[in-house]
């Protein structure tokens, strides 16, 4: 659609675009990064024939965009700048019919149906044909952000220039208007050009991605590669923590906070006596939010999280909703649930085993309750008709220390070895096979550490994290296991 050519230019006596050459195709969603000031306005501008090229050339479906006409270039081109301003009061679909100028042969002198129906259709795509008959300066400046978009698809261009559309939007109106670009470029082939400062919604809905910094191309690829951490923070001068998006494969940026702004000084160290204990429940009750992974019944995944809760629950628990219930039960124990870990066990809660470990540099506590009547083992699980008998291991690794992603799930994979072992070593059987267990089925793992201190980058088993974590988990889990079987006993 467009081929920039070795493209410069910029205001008199002011050059802002230094020789840069890229192409868009058709109907990419195509997003223009960069700094304040970088010249992410210019280029726009320049792309849309405003501002001419000192040297270089743009080609425009192969022709020099010079060689096109105000008008000619109005049909193929819409534009929808920062701040679209309009000093008489139009109303709203006075506005939006605006866009069908460059269709008309006069002003005005012959609107046909077919306006009218693109009118219409246009005021209903960006939800501004209820307030059709309001004078736009009645409008918010989401409203009116809309009406500009609306008179901008009623010229039914082939390319669509933005200049930050959704600066003025609402959350829901950012997603409709993305959604809806994204729906005309895969759908109608439109060519989407934007500019965007929010680099989240960028890696979100665009296919390729130009990074300028200076007048310059810092990179022009698909978003995962111009998102990069390194990159951003080099060309932002930022911090940035880059982490893949919940549910859509697309990169996400996240500012980290100046280190003056932490509202704590020091290091916090999570131990036993962060620990409380009753007939009900275990709690730790951290005094920061703890980055925690784990397999909670609430909590579950990766977050931030201050409280941990292992309640215990009668053999016979059976609720529809046990996540409901347990958020609940939270409350009702004065847990905030959004800022707990939540786990269940029928096993009693004095067969808790907890130890507190030293390192060079860093520290964990342990937690451990197991009931094995419902070993399992792993390899030959599938002779299991699948019915639960209660009997579970909560394993919990608190860490004082500043880990990696790699060492979070290393350490999961690390504690499950030693549980493993210590199942071996106590000969416990799985009831249905008879052979050696290696947990049991409704087993739950809790790892959180205080991202504060030493940085751990690994716990596979025979690093310092990990040779703490398999220690731990093995001795812990022996003598809550040899508790539990010591009062079946009695
Ligand atoms: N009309 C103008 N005349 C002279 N200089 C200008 C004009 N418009 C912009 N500039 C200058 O050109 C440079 C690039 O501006 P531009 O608006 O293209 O940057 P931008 O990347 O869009 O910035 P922002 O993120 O702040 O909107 C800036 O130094 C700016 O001061």
């Amino acid at each position: 659609m467009y081929s920039i050519q070795q493209l410069a230019g910029g205001y008199a006596g002011k050059p802002v675009i230094h020789n840069i050459s890229f192409d868009i195709d058709k109907g990419q969603l195509f997003g223009i990064l960069g700094p304040n000031g970088s010249g992410k306005t210019t280029l726009l501008k320049m792309l849309s024939g405003i501002v001419p090229a000192s040297s270089g050339q743009i080609l425009l479906k192969g022709k020099p965009i010079k060689s096109y006409g105000a008008k000619e270039l109005a049909k193929i081109i819409a534009v929808l700048s920062q701040h679209s301003e309009q000093s008489f009061s139009y109303t709203v679909k006075e506005t939006v019919s605006l866009g069908r100028y460059a269709h008309q042969k006069g002003w005005f002198q012959n609107w046909t149906d077919e306006d009218e129906e693109i009118v219409q259709r246009v005021m209903e795509q960006t939800g501004v044909a209820h307030f059709e008959h309001h004078h736009i300066t009645e409008l918010s400046g989401g409203e009116r952000q809309r009406v500009f978009l609306a008179q901008a698809l009623a010229q039914e261009p082939e390319i669509l220039l933005l200049d930050e559309p959704t600066n003025h939007l609402d959350l829901s109106y950012q997603k409709e208007l993305l959604d809806l670009l994204l729906d005309w470029t895969e759908n109608r082939g439109l060519t989407v050009i934007s500019i965007f400062h929010d680099l989240n919604l960028a890696g979100l809905y665009c296919d390729q991605l130009l990074l300028l910094n200076n007048g310059k191309i810092e990179k022009n690829d698909i978003p995962n590669e111009v998102l990069q951490e390194e990159r951003v923070q080099t060309v932002y001068q930022t911090d940035v923590k880059k982490q893949p998006h919940p549910k859509v494969p697309a990169p996400q940026l996240v500012l980290l906070p100046e280190k003056g702004k932490e509202r704590r000084k020091g290091i916090p160290v999570v131990g036993p006596s962060n620990l409380h204990f009753n007939m009900e429940y275990i709690a730790l009750k951290s005094d920061v939010p703890l980055r925690s992974m784990s397999s909670g019944v609430v909590g579950s995944g990766t977050g931030w999280y201050q409280s941990f809760v292992n309640r215990h629950v009668n053999k016979n628990y059976n609720c529809d909703n046990h996540r409901e219930e347990m958020v609940a039960y939270l409350k009702k124990h004065g847990f905030e649930p959004s800022e707990t870990v939540g786990m269940m066990t029928a096993v009693y809660l004095e067969d808790v085993s907890f130890r507190f470990y030293e390192a060079d540099g860093f520290s964990g506590l342990i937690v451990v309750t197991a009931g094995v009547g419902n070993a399992v083992d792993a390899s030959l699980s599938p002779l299991h008709a699948g019915s639960i008998v209660p009997g579970t291991i909560n394993t919990w690794i608190f860490i004082n220390g500043d880990l990696t992603e790699e060492a979070y799930i290393q350490s999961i994979m690390t504690a499950t070895e030693a549980k493993a072992k210590a199942m071996m070593d106590l000969e416990i059987k799985d009831q249905v096979t008879e052979t050696i267990a290696t947990g049991t089925s409704t087993d739950s793992i809790l790892i959180a550490a205080t991202q504060k201190g030493m940085r751990l980058d690994f716990a596979g088993t025979i690093t310092p994290l990990g040779k703490m974590i398999g220690k731990g988990v093995y001795e812990c889990t022996v003598e809550a296991i040899h508790k539990s079987r010591k009062r079946k006993k009695n």
